[in-house]
C-alpha cells in the first residue's frame, strides 16, 4: 500500500509571493464558516475536512471559526440575525429524509432561499436541497447507492458542450485542480431529477457519476452491475452555490480536500471580488460561538477537585509457564467462584491481538462500592458494604448516596454519563506505583516505585452500559420529533421490562474495583504473570473536601497490606495447584458431565425469537424501503433470543415424564453461573469474554465478544492483525498520511468496528480417507484450507460488505471528531480481515487524540451507542429501529406492538481505569444475559442491512451469529437437567 500523496499540498504551494495570492491565502486561513447538521452521522466529518485544508496551520486554536447548528436548533431569524453576520460562507450536511421535507431540512431551505452574499456549499442532502429550492425536483434515483464508489465526470453531462467548457475544469471552479475520474463515495437513494433542472436556467449540473454500481433487484433477488449516469454536482449560474451529491468527506473519496479548499478559495474570492472583505466583522463573538453545537458537545467534566486521593499498590508474582487463558478461568474460581458479585473480564481468545490480559474481582470488597443506574427512574446510586446485612445472604450492601437525575442531552452535566464522569474523577490514582515483587511463596518483601505497568488497568470501574442508554448519549434523542408517527403508543423500549423493572439488570452497572487481579500473558501467551493490585486511599486524604460516599472508598495500607499478604499465599497456592493439573481436573469434570447430557440435547425446547422469521424478513424488508426512501442508509437489525429456564424443555418430552420434579436449568447462584460461562467459553473463547453475577438481582453476564468498542491509551500500538489468507491490493484512502508516529505520553482513542462477517469452513475430522494415525488426509486438508483462503478473499472483495463497512468507519470518523484534536483522527487499518476460530471478520481500526479536556468516560458517551449496532445516519436509524425491534405487549391483541429494550446486548462492557482516564470497552455481542431472577436467559444476535441485503442471507447471518452462542448454552442446559436425575 502506497500513501496517497494529496496534490493539495503542492498545488498550492506559491513559488513567488504574489500580493493578491498572500491576501487570498490569509482570508482563506481566516475563513469563518457556519456548518449544518442535517442530522447526518457524517457532518463532523466536513469539519474534519475543514480542518484538514493545506491552509490551516495546526498549531492554531480552530473553533473559534466554526460554527456548527443543527437544522432546527434555531429558528431561522436567530440564524439569520445573530449567526450568520459572523460568518463567510456556509457548509449544508447530508442527512436522512428528502430536502422536500420541511422537518428534513429544516433553516437549510431559508439559507439557500434568502442568503444572496455568503457562497454556499451543499452536500448530499444539501445539494438536493439546491436543486429543490432552486425549483428542481428530488426523485428516487435510478438505484440506491450507500457506500459504493463511482467515477465521476466533471467535464461531461452540461445543457450544452460549450458551456460545460466555459464553465467546469477552469480555475474558479470547485473541481480545480482535480483530474477526471476522481472515485467518490456515495450514500443516497434520493437524486436530483435531470428533467425537471432541464427548464431551469440558474442550474448548471456540473459532473456526473460514470461506471457501473452494484445493484439488487429485490423481486429477482439477483445482482447486476448497472451503469450509473446520475447527477453528481450542481453550481448555481450567478450565484456562489455550489453543490455535490456525494460525500467529499468519507474516508475513501479522492480529492475531499482538495474541494473542501477549492471551496474555500472560492470564498476568498468572492469576498475580494465584491469588496465584501472590508466589511468583515474582526471575528465571532464569544456569545455567538457559545451558540455552536461544538461548545456544548466539546464541554468536559469538571476534573478532579484537588490531588488525586488513591495511590495503587500491587504485587507481582514470578512469570509462569502455562497456558494463560486456563490460568485465568482456574485462577477465577479459586478466588472468586461462590462471589456473589464476581466479575471478569476474560481473554479468552489466545493468539488475538486483543487477548492480552484479564481482569478479576469483586464488587464486595469493603472498600469498593458499585455505582447502578436506571432509565426508568433516573436514579443514580451508589451501593456500598452494609454491616447490618438485610440483603441477600453475602451481598450486604446498601444505598449510601442516591440522586435523582434529570438528564437533558443538550445541557452539559445533566446526564448520568457526565455525573459518573465526576464520579470517575473523584476516584484517581496518582502517577506512582507501590510495586512488591513476590517470590514463589509469595511474601510481601521488598518494593520499589514505578509509573508504569505492562496493562492499563490499575484498579477502577467496571461494568456495563445497556443500549437504552442511548437516550442520554445521543443529542435530541427524546426531543427529535420520529419520522413516521409515534413510536409504540409513546413506549419508550427502557421503560418496557414487562412489569418488573426489578427482574431486568440495571441500565449501569459499574464496580470500583479497589481490589483486582490482573492476569498478564506473555507476548507470545506461552505464559503469565499474576498481579494483585489495590488501591489504598492516601494518609493525607481530608475527608470534609470529598463526597460523602467516598469515605466508602478503597482501604487504609494496613488492611490492604494484610490483603494482600493473604491473597498472594492463595494464588502462589492456587498456581501450584494450577501446575499439577488442577486446571485439568476441572475440564474433565466439565467433559464428564457433557458425555451424559448428549441424550439431553436433543429434548431442549427452541429459544424463542423476539422477531420471528417471518417478522425478521418484513423488518428487513421495511428497512430497504426507508432505505429506498433516503431515511437511512445501513440498519443494523437484531432480535433477541429468549430461553425459559424454568421450563427448558420441548413440551412433553419424555424426559420430564420420566423425572420426579419439575426439571430446571435457572441460575440462582454464582455456581451455576459458572457452569453457565464455561460452557460458553469453551464453545466460542474470545478475546473480550465476560462473566458477571449479580447476587443481590439474581442475574448475570457471560459474554463472548469478538468486537472491541472504543479503547483509551496513551500506549498507542497501531499494529494490525492482517490475515495471511487475503490478497490485498492496493487500498487508498484518503487519511492514510495523517496517521501519527508518535503516540507516546498522549491520550488516544482506538475503535475498530467489524462489519463482514462469514463462518468458515471445518476440516472433517476424520475425513474419509483418514487413517487412525493420521485422521486428516493431505489432500482434504489442503482443499478446506483453499476454501477457506477463498471465503477470506471474498468477504475481502465483497462490495456490499465494504460498503457496510465504509459507512460505519465514516460514522465512526464522525463520533471521533467530535470530541478529539482537529486533525487527529485517522484511520490506519482499513477493512482488515481477522480470522477467529469460526469467523472470518472484516475490521477497520479507527483512531484519535483525545482533547485535554475530555474525561475517558465522556468519550464513550459520546460514541454511544456503537455505530456497528445501530448503522446510519444513527439517529434517525436508532429512531427507525423502535418500530422494527418490537414484540406484542402481554395480553394485547397482535396491533398493539411495542419496542423491547435490548438490554446490555449491544451496549458496551468494561473498565475505565483510576489511572489517566484509559478504558477498554467491548461492543456487547454474542453475550448471554441472565435476568428475572435467573429465570430467563437472553442472547440477541443481528447484522447491518443495506439496500443489497437478501432478506433471507439476513436472516441466516442472525442463526450464524447466535449459533456461536447457541451450542453453550445448550450444553449448559443439558448438563444441569442430565445433574437432576
Ligand atoms: C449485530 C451483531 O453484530 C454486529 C454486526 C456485524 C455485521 O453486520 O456483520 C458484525 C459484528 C457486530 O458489529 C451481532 O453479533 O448480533
Ligand atoms: N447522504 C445524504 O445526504 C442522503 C440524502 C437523502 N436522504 C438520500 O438518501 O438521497
Amino acid at each position: 500500500m502506497s500513501p496517497l500523496t494529496s496534490p493539495a499540498a503542492s498545488s498550492n504551494a506559491l513559488a513567488v509571493p504574489d500580493p493578491t495570492e498572500l491576501a487570498l491565502k490569509r482570508l482563506q486561513e481566516s475563513m469563518r464558516t457556519l456548518i449544518v447538521d442535517n442530522y447526518d452521522s457524517y457532518t463532523y466529518n466536513l469539519l474534519h475536512l475543514w480542518f484538514k485544508r493545506p491552509h490551516l496551520p495546526d498549531a492554531r486554536p480552530l473553533d473559534d471559526r466554526v460554527i456548527l447548528i443543527r437544522n432546527d436548533q434555531y429558528p431561522w431569524e436567530i440564524v439569520r440575525d445573530r449567526i450568520l453576520p459572523f460568518v463567510d460562507n456556509i457548509i449544508i450536511s447530508p442527512g436522512p429524509g428528502t430536502p422536500e421535507i420541511a422537518s428534513d431540512f429544516g433553516v437549510c431551505a431559508n439559507i439557500l432561499r434568502e442568503v444572496r452574499d455568503k457562497p454556499i456549499f451543499g452536500v448530499c442532502l444539501g445539494h438536493q436541497g439546491i436543486a429543490h429550492i432552486f425549483g428542481g425536483k428530488v426523485v428516487k434515483a435510478r438505484a440506491a447507492v450507500h457506500g459504493q464508489l463511482s467515477p465521476v465526470k466533471y467535464k461531461h453531462g452540461f445543457k450544452t458542450v460549450s458551456e460545460a467548457n466555459t464553465v467546469v475544469g477552469k480555475e474558479g471552479t470547485l473541481f480545480e485542480g482535480i483530474p477526471e475520474n476522481l472515485r467518490v463515495v456515495r450514500y443516497h437513494s434520493l437524486v436530483a431529477d435531470p428533467e425537471s433542472l432541464a427548464g431551469i436556467d440558474d442550474l448548471l449540473i456540473t459532473a456526473y457519476a460514470v461506471g457501473t454500481v452494484r445493484v439488487r433487484d429485490p423481486t429477482t433477488g439477483q445482482f447486476h452491475n448497472e451503469a450509473t449516469t446520475e447527477i453528481m454536482a450542481l453550481q448555481h449560474r450567478t450565484l456562489p452555490i455550489y453543490g455535490v451529491q456525494f460525500h467529499p468527506e468519507s474516508i475513501c473519496t479522492e480529492y475531499g480536500r482538495q474541494l473542501m479548499t477549492n471551496f474555500h478559495r472560492l470564498t476568498a474570492e468572492y469576498l475580494t471580488a465584491n469588496g465584501l472583505v472590508e466589511r468583515r466583522p474582526a471575528g465571532i463573538p464569544s456569545d455567538v460561538l457559545a451558540m455552536s453545537a461544538l461548545a456544548s458537545t466539546s464541554i468536559a467534566s469538571p476534573a478532579a477537585s484537588g490531588a488525586p486521593e488513591l495511590r495503587l499498590v500491587t504485587a507481582k508474582l514470578p512469570a509462569l509457564e502455562c497456558n494463560p487463558a486456563d490460568l485465568t478461568l482456574f485462577l477465577f474460581e479459586w478466588l472468586y467462584g461462590d462471589d456473589q458479585m464476581g466479575f471478569m473480564l476474560d481473554s479468552a481468545k489466545l493468539g488475538d491481538l486483543n487477548s492480552t490480559y484479564s481482569i478479576m474481582g469483586s464488587g464486595l470488597s469493603a472498600g469498593s462500592v458499585t455505582v447502578r443506574y436506571r432509565l426508568a427512574d433516573n436514579r443514580a446510586q451508589i451501593l456500598a458494604f452494609d454491616p447490618s446485612g438485610y440483603a441477600p445472604a453475602g451481598v450486604e450492601r446498601r444505598v449510601v448516596h442516591e440522586e435523582k437525575l434529570h438528564p437533558d442531552t443538550l445541557k452539559p452535566g445533566t446526564t448520568f454519563w457526565d455525573w459518573m464522569q465526576t464520579v470517575v474523577n473523584q476516584t484517581q490514582a496518582d502517577d506512582q506505583i507501590q510495586l512488591f515483587d513476590l517470590g514463589r511463596a509469595g511474601w510481601l518483601e521488598d518494593y520499589r516505585y514505578v509509573d508504569e505497568l505492562p496493562f492499563a488497568f490499575r484498579g477502577g470501574w467496571v461494568g456495563h452500559f445497556t443500549y437504552e442508554m442511548k437516550a442520554e448519549s445521543l443529542p435530541m434523542y427524546s426531543t427529535q420529533s420520529r419520522p413516521h408517527g409515534s413510536s409504540g403508543d409513546g413506549v419508550h423500549p427502557a421503560n418496557n421490562s414487562g412489569g418488573d423493572a426489578s427482574a431486568e439488570l440495571p441500565d449501569v452497572n459499574l464496580i470500583f474495583a479497589d481490589r483486582s487481579i490482573v492476569v498478564r500473558y506473555l507476548p507470545d501467551a506461552s505464559g503469565a504473570e499474576v498481579y494483585i493490585q489495590a488501591l489504598v486511599r492516601s494518609s493525607t486524604f481530608d475527608s470534609s473536601e470529598a463526597p460523602q460516599w467516598f469515605g466508602h472508598i478503597a482501604d487504609t495500607s494496613d488492611t490492604t497490606m494484610e490483603w494482600l499478604g493473604s491473597t498472594a499465599r492463595s494464588i502462589s497456592q492456587a498456581l501450584v495447584e494450577f501446575a499439577h493439573g488442577g486446571a485439568k481436573r476441572a475440564d474433565n469434570s466439565d467433559n464428564g458431565a457433557a458425555s451424559n447430557t448428549q441424550a439431553v440435547i436433543d429434548e431442549i425446547a427452541d429459544p424463542v425469537s423476539a422477531l420471528s422469521y417471518a417478522e425478521y424478513i418484513a423488518a428487513v424488508e421495511q428497512s430497504q424501503k426507508w432505505i429506498r426512501e433516503g431515511e437511512s442508509y445501513e440498519v443494523c437489525l437484531t432480535t433477541q433470543f429468549r430461553v425459559d429456564l424454568t421450563n427448558p424443555l420441548k413440551a412433553g418430552s419424555p424426559l420430564a415424564a420420566a423425572s420426579n420434579g419439575p426439571l430446571t436449568a435457572e441460575i440462582r447462584d454464582p455456581a451455576t453461573m459458572r457452569k453457565l460461562y464455561r460452557s460458553l467459553r469453551r464453545f466460542n473463547p474470545a478475546p473480550y469474554a465476560a462473566y458477571f453475577w449479580f447476587g443481590d438481582i439474581g442475574g448475570g453476564i457471560a459474554g463472548s465478544s469478538p468486537e472491541r468498542f472504543l479503547r483509551v491509551t496513551t500506549n498507542l500500538n497501531i499494529k494490525s492483525m492482517d490475515s495471511e489468507l487475503i490478497d490485498t491490493d492496493e487500498a487508498i484512502w484518503n487519511e492514510h498520511q495523517s496517521i501519527p508516529t508518535e503516540t507516546k505520553g498522549r491520550r488516544w482513542v482506538e475503535m475498530k468496528p467489524i462489519k463482514g462477517t462469514v463462518r468458515r469452513p471445518k476440516i472433517p475430522s476424520p475425513c474419509p480417507h483418514g487413517t487412525m494415525l493420521s485422521p486428516v488426509c493431505d489432500h482434504c486438508e489442503a482443499r478446506v484450507k483453499a476454501a477457506d483462503k477463498q471465503l477470506a478473499n471474498e468477504l475481502y472483495h465483497d462490495v456490499k460488505e465494504r460498503a457496510e463497512n465504509l459507512m460505519i468507519v465514516d460514522l465512526i470518523r464522525n463520533d471521533l471528531t467530535t470530541f478529539c484534536g482537529p486533525n487527529t483522527v485517522c484511520v490506519p487499518h482499513l477493512m482488515a480481515i481477522e480470522t477467529y476460530a469460526h469467523v472470518h471478520q472484516m475490521v477497520t481500526t479507527v483512531c484519535g487524540e483525545l482533547r485535554d479536556e475530555v474525561g475517558g468516560l465522556k468519550a464513550l458517551d459520546r460514541c454511544f451507542p456503537p455505530g456497528s449496532m445501530t448503522g446510519a445516519p444513527k439517529l434517525r436509524t436508532v429512531q427507525l429501529l423502535e418500530y422494527l425491534e418490537t414484540e406484542r405487549r402481554k395480553g394485547e391483541e397482535e396491533e398493539k406492538r411495542v419496542p423491547y429494550p435490548r438490554g446490555i446486548y449491544s451496549g458496551c462492557i468494561g473498565y475505565i481505569s483510576a489511572h489517566g482516564g484509559q478504558a477498554d470497552w467491548s461492543v456487547v455481542i454474542r453475550t448471554v444475559v441472565v435476568d428475572h431472577h435467573g429465570k430467563r436467559l437472553s442472547a440477541g444476535a443481528g447484522g447491518a442491512l443495506t439496500i443489497l441485503s437478501d432478506p433471507h442471507k439476513e436472516w441466516e447471518e442472525v442463526l450464524v451469529k447466535f449459533g456461536s452462542v447457541y451450542p453453550g448454552i445448550k450444553s449448559y442446559i443439558a448438563e444441569r437437567i442430565a445433574e437432576q436425575f
